[in-house]
């Protein structure tokens, strides 16, 4: 996915055209024929218009070749009355009519069908990619970004390719028209498209002013959501020493300047439509008076031809105001594609759940080395030389200072971080030839566990969609949950709020604890998982987990040194390094 930060207008488009054509394929194809046949239709219906007036009030249709094909119709029936003649005519326009409707319906349902599956394939890509994306990358993205990106920007895609479409239908249209227009009458076609070439040109600006504003809206709804997000996030904070007000000015301060750009949009777009308007007056009557006075074109061509013309304003208005739509919502689909493109770099296959055999054995740091990257390239921390080996079934306990480099440890060896130097090994086996094997055979729970904005039954079965609720009563009585959530009206159906807000941090703990243990993994990794219970309760269940049956290595991560205890053997780190 190329993308160059600050690409212009025109490179944007290009990129989008060709997304959408790479997408559409066959059915692209078979959109271009109905567009095309509907515009055939469409000018046959209206060609039909000059012969049907020179029927009505007598004399030539204006066009030589257009009056040898009626005259031979009206012989070839041998239709010889006005009104006979007049029905023939008006028989042909509905028929063509009626098929014209049903190309354009199919024709439109194809266009909506590529629309919708082009968003949908893009939302897919974006999710692929975050889920591929390296842990580096994920922890440093900006979540109002992607959430923008997956709601907002997305759907806004949704609107370009629309107004892409109705463009690319429209100068299909336009150019029926033209060709009819000028069959009918050369000179007077001639006049009509200088005189509209020339209104397209005037308001071609207006487009590279959509498109700056489309840039002002996509930064504005970030910053939005990001404001929002962080004042949810830090309410207890805010609320407690009200930190609301510069929320609110701030917020107020973004929205005022997005509708005020939003007025200053919608201001640009009247305007354009007041100057379609008055342009297609003026061509009308200057077509009217050059046909009569200098060119002498037959009255029943001149009708004919003001209503191409007529028409043609439909389809010139169109690209217009969807070239204006179109370069509004571009910066939504840049935006798209930049995060793609940052999340590109160290991007991991992801491994089915079901194909990844669980994997167990020894486990093996050889001089492994990993060190943050830092923006503005600060000094980087991680670990340094790191050199250890952990036998299966064995309980290895990790202390350290704060910043010691214990979860860095705790995520090379969950494969979350790829080694810069030296190797990591399962079973004699490097760990980024079998990540998805290995991932299926650990469970991990981390300093800060993350429970879903659900009822408890959901989080737990998040571990392992099959487990029935008498083996979710085990786990829980293991780490000792069940007693408080039997306490609960609605026990495991109880709603633990936005990333378990509504329990309390040991409950969460606990939970989280459950969960891993539903997993059966071979490996369990707590990073601090327990610091928010009392010290009686952590010894109790820290003792059951290494009770387990088939017991799993186990790796605990804990400041308190009582945590530690029950361990077979205790590291310290110090500096990213085994003290
Ligand atoms: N994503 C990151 N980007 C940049 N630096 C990081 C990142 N994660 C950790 N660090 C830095 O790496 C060093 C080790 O961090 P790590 O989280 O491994 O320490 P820790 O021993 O687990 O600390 P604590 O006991 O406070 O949880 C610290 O200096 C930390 O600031």
């Amino acid at each position: 996915m190329r993308f160059a930060a600050g690409e212009g207008l025109a490179a944007s488009l290009t990129v989008l055209v060709r997304d959408v054509s790479a997408y559409a394929g066959r059915k692209g194809i078979r959109a271009g024929v109905l567009v095309l046949s509907g515009a055939m239709l469409e000018g046959i219906g209206l060609a039909l218009i000059a012969p049907m007036l020179a029927v009505l009030f007598g004399g030539s249709n204006g066009n030589g070749r257009l009056q040898r094909v009626s005259a031979m119709l009206f012989d070839w029936t041998g239709l010889t009355t006005l009104p006979a003649r007049l029905a023939l005519l008006l028989g042909v326009f509905v028929v063509a009519m009626i098929v014209r409707a049903v190309v354009l319906m199919a024709r439109d349902a194809t266009l909506a069908e590529l629309r919708i599956g082009f968003v949908e394939q893009q939302r897919c890509r974006v999710a692929e990619d975050l889920a591929a994306a390296s842990w580096s990358k994920v922890v440093r993205l900006r979540h109002a970004r992607v959430i923008q990106v997956m709601s907002g920007d997305i759907q806004q895609i949704g609107v370009a390719a629309f107004f892409l479409t109705q463009c690319l239908t429209s100068v299909v249209m336009l150019a029926a028209q033209c060709v009819l227009a000028l069959w009918l009458s050369l000179p007077l076609a001639l006049l009509s498209f200088v005189l509209l070439i020339a209104s397209g040109l005037a308001l071609f600006p207006t487009m590279r002013r959509a498109n700056a504003l489309g840039k002002v809206f996509t930064n504005a709804s970030q910053i939005l959501l990001h404001g929002t997000s962080q004042f949810l996030g830090g309410l207890k904070l805010a609320v407690s020493q009200n930190l609301q007000s510069g929320y609110l000015a701030e917020f107020r301060a973004t929205i005022a300047e997005q509708s005020e750009q939003q007025i200053r949009y919608l201001r640009q777009q009247t305007a354009s439509r007041l100057v379609i308007a008055t342009v297609s007056a003026v061509v009308g009557a200057l077509l009217v008076l050059a046909g009569l006075t200098v060119f002498h074109v037959a009255p029943a061509m001149l009708v004919a031809l003001l209503l191409v013309v007529a028409r043609m304003s439909g389809p010139s208005g169109q690209i217009q105001q969807g070239a204006q739509m179109l370069a509004n919502a571009l910066p939504a689909y840049d935006a798209v594609r930049s995060l793609r493109h940052d999340l590109e770099d160290g991007a991991m296959p992801i491994v089915a759940a079901d194909d990844a055999q669980p994997v167990s054995g020894e486990i093996r740091f050889d001089q492994v080395t990993f060190a943050h990257p830092q923006d503005g390239g600060g000094e980087a921390h991680g670990v340094h030389d790191l050199t250890l080996t952990i036998a299966p079934g064995t309980c290895l306990g990790i202390k350290g200072a704060s910043g010691a480099g214990k979860t860095t440890f705790a995520d090379l060896l969950a494969g979350l971080y790829p080694p810069q130097s030296g190797t990591i090994t399962v079973d004699g086996e490097p760990l980024g030839a079998m990540l998805g094997r290995w991932r299926n055979s650990i469970a991990y729970v981390a300093q800060d566990p993350f429970l879903f904005y659900d009822t408890i039954r959901r989080n737990l079965a998040w571990a392992d969609p099959s487990a029935d609720e008498s083996r979710m009563w085990q786990a829980l009585d293991l780490v000792e949950a069940s007693g408080f959530i039997r306490a609960l009206p609605a026990g495991l159906d109880t709603v633990v709020g936005e990333r378990g807000t509504l329990i309390s941090g040991g409950e969460r703990q606990r939970i989280a604890l459950a969960r891993a243990v539903l997993r059966r993994a071979k490996l369990l990794i707590l990073d601090e998982a327990t610091n928010a219970l009392d010290p009686a309760t952590e010894t109790a269940i820290l003792d059951r987990l290494r009770t387990l049956d088939p017991r799993p290595t186990l790796v605990i991560i804990a400041h308190r040194p009582d945590s530690l205890n029950g361990c077979d053997r205790v590291l310290t780190m110090s500096d990213g390094q085994l003290a």
